[in-house]
């Protein structure tokens, strides 16, 4: 059991913890492991002046907040260090492999198979971590004696940190979520109303478990925190990039200048491009995001989107799905 009503860490030697990414979501994950007094931590990029060897040199846990480009070029560069099996390895980040289709947890595994592999992930805007604002996670891995110490390592007064053994649902969620957001800020910019939302997050969900489960995910994952939770945070909050994305589509501005504009990751992009690839050949149903994929390739407008939506056959609500 671990205290955390001050931060205090009853049964924790000291640890230390390299967080490789230094984005928004790296800085404010070493902003949050700093909560913990008997954590050292280092945040290293590829600006910084000390090598990844040394910055890793020692540590307990290696985290990687890099975005999904740079997730191969990040186990490269791992690898070519001396890092031990004992080093537990945590992965933050929210895509998929453009030409693997393999989840980055996924990738680090077959790179270091003899490493136990956390995924973080949960409904997580980085700029309210960065404003000290309470949150919850989770931490989930087939090892759980590795989940459990993270949790312990990232449990703090301001996160609440829960831990389970469904690393790719986990994963999923918050991958999977981000094609949903951009589907989302379509419908706040158009003003579509509640009743609209609240259809488009609760069919976006089957949807995200249709592809999630063909992929190796557990069902109930997806009515967790890394699931429903991202997808509501993300879905809602204007906060969200990807929900950036497609509000500034709804009000008629290309998508080059809204990428502009916004200048940072938007991991929905090419996840949705792998998300339709996997239903197509699978002959998964996933008709948000099919319209995402349009909407981006500037196929359709906003509006055909919602139209082609609402247009489709009728059907049952529960027919095809697997819950
Ligand atoms: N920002 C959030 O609120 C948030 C929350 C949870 C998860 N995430 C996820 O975290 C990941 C990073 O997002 P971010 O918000 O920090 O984006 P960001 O654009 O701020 O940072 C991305 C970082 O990845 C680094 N990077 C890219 N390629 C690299 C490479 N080859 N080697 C080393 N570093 C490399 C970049 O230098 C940059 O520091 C994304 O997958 C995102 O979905 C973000
Ligand atoms: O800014 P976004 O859209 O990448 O979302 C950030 C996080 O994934 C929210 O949990």
């Amino acid at each position: 059991m671990i205290n955390t009503a001050r931060g205090d860490r009853v049964d924790m030697a000291p640890v230390t913890i390299a967080i490789i990414g230094a984005g928004v979501w790296g800085a404010a994950l070493a902003r949050l492991a700093r909560q913990n007094p008997q954590a050292i931590v280092r945040l290293w990029s590829r600006r910084s002046p000390e090598s990844l060897a040394e910055a890793i040199g020692g540590a307990n846990f290696v985290l990687s907040a890099v975005s999904m480009k740079g997730v191969s070029d990040s186990i490269t560069r791992l690898a070519a260090t001396e890092m031990p099996p004992s080093t537990v390895l945590i992965t933050a980040t929210k895509g998929l492999d453009a030409q693997s289709h393999q989840t980055p947890s996924q990738m680090w595994h077959s790179a270091f198979p003899q490493n136990p592999i956390v995924v973080l992930s949960g409904p997580n805007l980085s700029q309210e971590i960065e404003h000290g604002l309470p949150a919850a996670t989770v931490v989930a891995s087939y090892d759980q004696g590795a989940a459990e110490a993270a949790q312990r390592l990232f449990a703090s007064n301001v996160l609440r940190v829960y831990a389970n053994l469904d690393p790719i649902g986990t994963e999923l969620g918050g991958t999977l979520k981000n094609v949903m957001a951009i589907a989302a800020g379509v419908c706040d910019g158009l003003q579509l109303g509640t009743n609209a939302k609240a259809a488009l997050l609760t069919r976006a969900l089957p949807e995200m478990i249709r592809i999630g489960t063909h992929l190796g995910a557990q069902a109930e994952t997806f009515f967790g925190l890394a699931g429903l939770g991202d997808l509501l945070a993300t879905c809602n909050s204007a906060l969200s990039r990807n929900y950036q994305v497609g509000y500034g589509l709804a009000q008629g501005k290309p998508l080059d200048r809204v990428l502009a504009e916004i200048h940072s990751t938007v991991e929905g992009i090419n996840t949705v491009e792998v998300l339709v690839a996997i239903a197509r050949e699978q002959q998964i149903p996933v008709p948000i995001a099919r319209q995402v994929h349009r909407l981006l390739h500037g196929q359709i407008t906003p509006q055909q989107a919602v139209r082609a939506l609402i247009d489709r056959d009728l059907k049952q609500e529960f027919e095809d799905e697997l819950l």
